[in-house]
């Protein structure tokens, strides 16, 4: 029979989102559903959504098809019918997986397979602590090496069943655990590929003990480390050359603290180009031996945040991550460098405040770990059904954590959960959170560059091909795909390339300035990558306006300046028109007004040119080849004017007339006074002056004694 068939009772769906409700079950080879399905379901379904079968049914949900058996306590696991099991086998060719996971997979096969690794979940029940007194009847229970179950909340006659990688009951030591599920994937470190192993569970149940366990039950730190440092002491050969060191630090209120070097608190989390993420300034340390690594750890160990709540006399306030780097670099051509990371992880526990009893403090810490569990919950549930988005970003725990989930690492989870009946609900998030993450895909590969910092594609691995592995992670494909780099996570400054590393400091202390100062600017570095790209786009989009909209200017002031200077060469200037009020007995005489009279053309002729000139350019030009041409009756009312000027004007008035000066006036008055009136305006020659200067006197002067004109000087 199927050996994952758990859920025992139609009550559970209301425990489990539907889409995990086979999570257990199909979390192997045995994945039962069939997106395909539906078509077919009226064939087996009755309508209620159940097969025709007792023992259990097909459940068909918005994503899913699921294959549901009824299991009790009691009755002992009771597969399918023959009749479902005929079914299974038809379509068990289908596999397990939403829409999207099916495209992703259809994408996958255009790039080069790589090995997937599948989360490993293992399960530590912790014996009752206490004498016996005051210690609830348990509530869960160990099946085998891998399966263990719980009882039904709502029907304490029925049971629930879990499976997992690996069963480790009351009675297991530390050893167990570590040779079981720890120890198989430090071998990859040496390969140069990540591994995490990530210890997770309610206040209370474990956890501190299995990482770090007491001088007499040594936890999984100092055996996997006492264990690292004798492989690579081992493998070092002529081949390869391995290093070791450690960063150590904790996250406590989502603040990142150096447990190496305490007064580095809140240090910032990056990512780089290259996906790595980082933690600039972190403390990094080599460990040449066990005894190293102790002096460090040990101390360093001190400075965790724990404090003592209703559940744990020492219950960790912060999530500690023991960082271990293993480098190693080729003895020869083309002397080739590998780096491989060792997370050890151990989780503050979520809690239940009712029942802790935190208040102030205890209160505000508890609301950090809860929150960031839940974004790690998050994580895990965005993976599992392929959505575009991981929100990895929602806390500082699960950005550091990106590497272990979805991510290049060979992830190990450690479940720790108690078996009394007070954890009943913390036990079965735990159980859920653990079942969840077996369908986690990460993708490891081997990070190797040459010294001319060229990244080499990443080896597959195929000692560790999983062929249960079903979904490969959406988001590293997308990057496996772009560049040749491959991911990783934290990355040391000292690991740096002194310039990124200046930078990296510089953009820091840029945005911790921003912060002082209040500054409302956009965050350099906080800022998503996506919301980066489009603010960037953004930006050079408004540069680019901005540069058109600044050679538009340009070219309009260089059009409005040939404008101005266009006028003087091209354009004559037609003189305004003058208003001119004449008293009213100049409007009734027959004269013409001053306007009619401007209208007069003068003619020259000039290289055989017309020209139309102004009658101010005309009076200032010398008239000796100018002929003017003047309507008669004009001509004639001229004449006449200046001729009564001539016989009636005083000195003073005659002076008003050109080439009259005082001298000249003097002598017409003489003139006058002697020899009569002028009978003709070209008697104005009897005055000593030439027949042409008579003239050229004329000309100069009929104008101005048309109307009201002025004489021009
Ligand atoms: N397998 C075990 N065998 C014996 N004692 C254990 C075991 N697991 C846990 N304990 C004891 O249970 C108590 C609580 O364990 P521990 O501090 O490791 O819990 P925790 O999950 O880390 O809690 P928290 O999240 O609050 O830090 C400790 O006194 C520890 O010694």
């Amino acid at each position: 029979m199927p050996e994952n068939l758990f859920i025992s009772s139609p009550c559970f769906r209301n425990l489990f989102p539907l889409q995990y409700a086979c999570v257990g079950p199909c979390g192997s080879a045995h994945a039962h559903a069939l997106t395909a399905f539906p078509a077919y379901w009226p064939v087996w379904g009755d309508g209620a959504g159940r097969a025709p079968n007792t023992n259990g049914g097909w459940r068909i949900s918005n994503r899913f098809i699921v294959w549901e058996p009824l299991w009790t306590e009691g009755a002992g696991e009771r597969g399918p019918s023959g009749f479902a099991l005929s079914c299974f086998s038809l379509l068990s060719c289908s596999v397990f997986m939403t829409t999207s996971q099916r495209l992703s997979q259809a994408e996958f096969r255009r790039v080069p397979v790589k090995a997937q690794a599948r989360v490993r979940v293992c399960v530590r029940l912790r014996p009752g602590v206490g004498n016996g007194q005051g210690q609830s009847a348990p509530c869960v229970r160990g099946v085998d090496s891998h399966s263990l179950e719980i009882l039904n909340w709502r029907n304490e006659m029925e049971t629930m069943k879990y499976r997992f990688d690996a069963f480790y009951g009351e009675k297991a030591t530390q050893n167990d655990i570590y040779v079981g599920s720890v120890q198989p994937v430090l071998s990859h470190l040496l390969e140069g590929q990540n591994a995490s192993i990530l210890a997770y569970g309610p206040t209370g149940a474990g956890k501190t003990h299995t990482m770090l366990g007491s001088p007499d039950q040594p936890g999984m730190i100092p055996r996997a480390l006492r264990d690292l440092l004798q492989m690579t002491r081992n493998a070092s050969g002529d081949e390869w050359k391995y290093s070791i060191s450690m960063s150590y630090l904790e996250i406590y209120q989502e603040k990142v603290l150096d447990l190496l070097q305490p007064s580095l608190r809140d240090l910032p989390i990056r990512e780089d180009h290259n996906h790595h993420i980082l933690v600039p300034g972190l403390t990094q340390k080599e460990i040449k031996s066990f005894s190293d690594f102790e002096s460090l750890f040990l101390p360093a160990s001190a400075n965790r945040t724990v404090a003592s709540t209703q559940l744990n006399k020492r219950s960790s306030r912060s999530h500690t991550v023991l960082l271990v780097w293993v480098s190693q670099t080729q003895g020869w051509p083309p002397y080739a460098r590998r780096a491989a990371k060792l997370c050890l992880i151990d989780l503050a526990g979520s809690e239940d405040n009712r029942r802790t009893g935190n208040r102030g403090l205890r209160l505000k810490e508890s609301g950090a770990i809860n929150t960031s569990l839940f974004v790690l919950s998050k994580v895990v549930d965005a993976l599992n059904q392929g959505l575009p988005r991981v929100p990895y970003r929602d806390s500082k725990l699960t950005r550091l954590l990106q590497d272990s989930l979805g991510g290049t690492a060979h992830s190990v989870i450690i479940a720790n959960i108690a078996p009394d009946k007070r954890y009943y609900f913390d036990t079965l998030t735990s159980l859920n959170f653990a079942a969840k993450s077996k369908q986690v895909v990460n993708k490891p590969f081997t990070q190797e560059t040459l010294p001319d910092q060229v990244t080499k594609r990443p080896h597959a691995d195929s000692s560790d091909s999983d062929p249960e592995a079903k979904k490969p992670c959406l988001e590293e494909e997308r990057r496996t795909k772009l560049p040749e780099k491959p991911l990783s996570s934290l990355i040391p400054l000292e690991n740096l390339e002194p310039a990124v590393a200046q930078r990296l400091l510089r953009l820091e202390a840029l945005e911790k300035e921003h912060a002082r100062t209040g500054s409302h600017g956009l965050p350099l570095l906080n800022t998503p990558r996506k919301e980066r790209q489009g603010l960037v786009k953004q930006l050079e989009e408004t540069k680019l306006k901005l540069k058109a909209l600044e050679e538009k200017q340009l070219e309009m002031e260089a059009r409005a300046h040939s404008k101005a200077r266009e006028p003087a060469l091209r354009v004559p200037v037609r003189p305004r028109k003058k208003a001119v009020v004449l008293p009213l007995q100049k409007v009734q005489t027959p004269e013409k007004t001053q306007e009619e009279d401007a209208v007069a053309i003068i003619q020259q002729k000039k290289r055989g040119r017309k020209k139309k000139v102004s009658t101010s350019s005309c009076e200032n030009e010398t008239p000796t080849e100018w002929e003017v041409a003047l309507r008669p009756d004009l001509l004639a009312r001229g004449k006449e004017n200046i001729l009564a000027l001539l016989n009636t004007g005083s000195e003073k008035d005659l002076t008003a007339l050109h080439r009259i000066g005082k001298k000249k006036a003097r002598l017409i008055v003489a003139w006058r006074d002697r020899h009569g009136l002028f009978e003709k305006v070209e008697d104005f020659k009897n005055q000593g002056v030439s027949t042409k200067q008579a003239a050229s006197f004329i000309q100069a002067n009929i104008l101005s004694s048309l109307g009201n004109i002025k004489p021009l000087n």
